[in-house]
Formats: structure tokens, sequence, C-alpha cells
């Protein structure tokens, strides 16, 4: 091949390469959907989309990784080096089917703000945490606290750990959205500046905090989405609290009395999830994120 083709197709070939790149990146930034990028890949397989390869677009997607994608494919019959573009007619209903089966749409457009509640020891952090760490469109909000850190908590990441004057300082400047006394211990509060921001440009913010910090935001913006965490059973959520090793026993028994008065406000909350799973439990609040003028109280089990 004469030089100059061969530099002309090396240049093509990086852009089809970076191509495909932002493609992949609009799927993991939530921006664009994997059903509608498969389906521009039928229409012109031509195109980046085209050339994106079946196991690239499902690596992208938030949540999945390399060995669940194996998997998957492995169930719809697709070969590992297969492109989109590529497949049968078979093979695309199967990918087809599947991917409208986990269709929840671009989450940039729907900045909502949602609030998770629940009993201690339920998961609330745990499934926070698997969201703000796999799904980073999503802005999880960061309270401050009058408590002192647990080990390995760091400040700015976990909590602002304040002091009783910081956090009476904060509430003189309106600086929260709501605050409480938790566990009839410490102060949380929930900054409000950063939430007001996120909603401004359409992003989407999840709340981790308690059933008076709940009432209080439906209180102040009754468009929130309230949800409800809930453990499998009881003695799953005592044994979650145990485990967890983070409260003496009498701290652990003033909890449990808490839990089983916010368990009975369940039916205040637009929705319950169940915390069996917690990558299930956070891909079910993360749906909820991206769907606006949910209004009706449904239990997921
Ligand atoms: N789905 C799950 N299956 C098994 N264990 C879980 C699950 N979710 C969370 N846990 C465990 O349960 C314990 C309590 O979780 P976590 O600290 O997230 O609860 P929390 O609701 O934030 O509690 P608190 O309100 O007291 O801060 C932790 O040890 C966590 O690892
Ligand atoms: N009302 C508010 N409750 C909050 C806030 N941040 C956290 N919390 C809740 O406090 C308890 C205890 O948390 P822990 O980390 O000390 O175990 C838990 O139920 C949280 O949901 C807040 O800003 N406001």
């Amino acid at each position: 091949m004469p030089e100059v083709d061969r530099v002309a197709a090396s240049r093509a070939a990086i852009a089809a390469r970076r191509a495909r790149a932002a493609v992949k990146e609009a799927v993991r930034r939530r921006e664009r959907r994997p059903l509608e990028i498969a389906e521009a890949a039928w229409a012109d397989p031509s195109t980046p989309e085209g050339s994106l390869r079946v196991r690239e677009l499902l690596t992208s997607i938030p949540g999945i990784g390399p060995s669940r994608v194996a998997r998957i494919m492995e169930e719809l019959g697709i070969a590992d080096a297969k492109r989109v573009g590529g497949l049968g007619a078979r093979q695309r209903v199967r990918l087809r089917d599947w991917l409208a089966a986990r269709d929840v749409g671009p989450l940039r457009a729907a900045g909502r703000l949602v609030v998770l509640a629940g009993p201690t020891a339920v998961g609330k952090g745990t499934v926070s945490a698997h969201i703000r760490d796999n799904y980073p469109e999503v802005l999880l909000s960061v309270s401050a606290t009058t408590r002192p850190p647990r080990p390995g908590e760091v400040d700015g990441r976990h909590y602002y750990f304040v002091s009783d004057e910081q956090f009476d300082a904060m509430i003189e400047g309106n600086d929260f959205l709501e605050y409480a006394t938790v566990h009839n211990a410490s102060r949380y509060g929930t900054p409000r500046p950063p939430i007001e921001a996120a909603l401004a440009e359409g992003r989407s913010v999840l709340l981790e905090i308690d059933l008076q910090g709940a009432r209080a935001v439906r209180e102040a913006m009754p468009d929130a989405l309230l949800v409800f965490l809930l453990p499998p059973s009881w003695e799953e959520l005592v044994r979650r609290l145990t485990g967890r090793g983070t409260e003496s026993a009498a701290e652990q028994a003033r909890r449990l009395e808490t839990a089983k008065v916010e368990l009975a406000a369940q039916h205040e909350f637009d929705v319950r999830v169940v915390n069996h799973d917690v990558g299930r439990a956070a891909r079910e609040v993360v749906e909820l994120l991206a769907v606006p003028g949910t209004d009706s109280a449904r239990t997921r089990t």
C-alpha cells in the first residue's frame, strides 16, 4: 500500500476508535441508552455504533462487569468478537429484548431528588455507596454531622464532621435543607447549596437520611420521591446491625427501638425497595432517579 494511503488508513482507524470510545462514554455516563445505540447500529452498520463490539456496549453499562457480560453474551448466543452492526437477525432480536428489559433512559434529563430512608442497618449507606461508585452521574449528598468519625470514614466523603458550634452556625446561615437529631444522639443535616445547584443543571440527587429528614424534605420539596429501604426480615436486620459491630449493645438496642417506629411509617413513602442484594437494590433506586412522574406507591420485592 502506498505510504500516503497507509497514513490515511491509520488516521481513519484512529478516528473510528475515538468515535467508538465516545459512544461507550455516553453509555457509561447514561447520556445515551444502550438500546438506542443498538438500533442506530442496525439502521446503519457503518456508523461508530455499528462497529462497536457487543462486549464493549454491554461493559459500558454502569453496574455490569466483564464476567457478567461474558455470561450474558453466552446466554444470548453471541460470540465474543461480534460487532453490534454485524449481528444476525435472531441475535438482534435477543439483544434488543435483553436491552429493552433493562432500559431506564438517560438520567441527565431527569434531574430529580430522591430520598432514601429506612431503619438502622438496613443497608442505606451500603446501597448509597454502591450508587456513588457505579453511577457517577448521580449526586450523593454528603451530610454534616456532629458525631465523631468511625474508623475509615473520611471527612467530606462520608460526612462533613463538624462541631456543635459549626452545626449551629449552619442552621443560622439557613445552610440546611433539613436537619435532625438522630437516635437521640448526634445531629445530622443536609447541606442545601450543592443540591440546589445539581437540580438546577438537571442532575439527579440522592439523599440518604432518616425518617424525620424524609418528612422534612417532603414538606420543603413536595416533588421529591421518597423511597423506603426494607430488610428481607426483622431477623436479618438485627443480624446486619450486630454483624456491623459499630455500636455498643446499648446503642444497638436503642437503634432497634427506633427501627420499629420507622418500619411502622413505611407506608408514608412513595416506593418501597427490599434490600436482598446491594447491586439490585441500588439499580432499583437508580431507575427511580431516572423516571419522573412516579406517583403511586409500589413495593418491589
Ligand atoms: N444486601 C445486603 N446483604 C447483606 N448485608 C448487607 C446488605 N446491605 C448491607 N449489608 C450490611 O449490613 C450492615 C449495615 O449496613 P449499612 O451500614 O449500610 O446500614 P445503614 O442503613 O446505613 O445503617 P445506619 O442507618 O445505622 O447508618 C453492614 O455491615 C453492611 O455490610
Ligand atoms: N435527618 C437526617 N438524617 C441523616 C442525615 N445523614 C444521615 N442521616 C441518618 O442518620 C442515621 C445514622 O447514621 P450513621 O451514619 O451515624 O449510622 C442514619 O439513619 C442516616 O440515614 C441527614 O443529613 N439528615
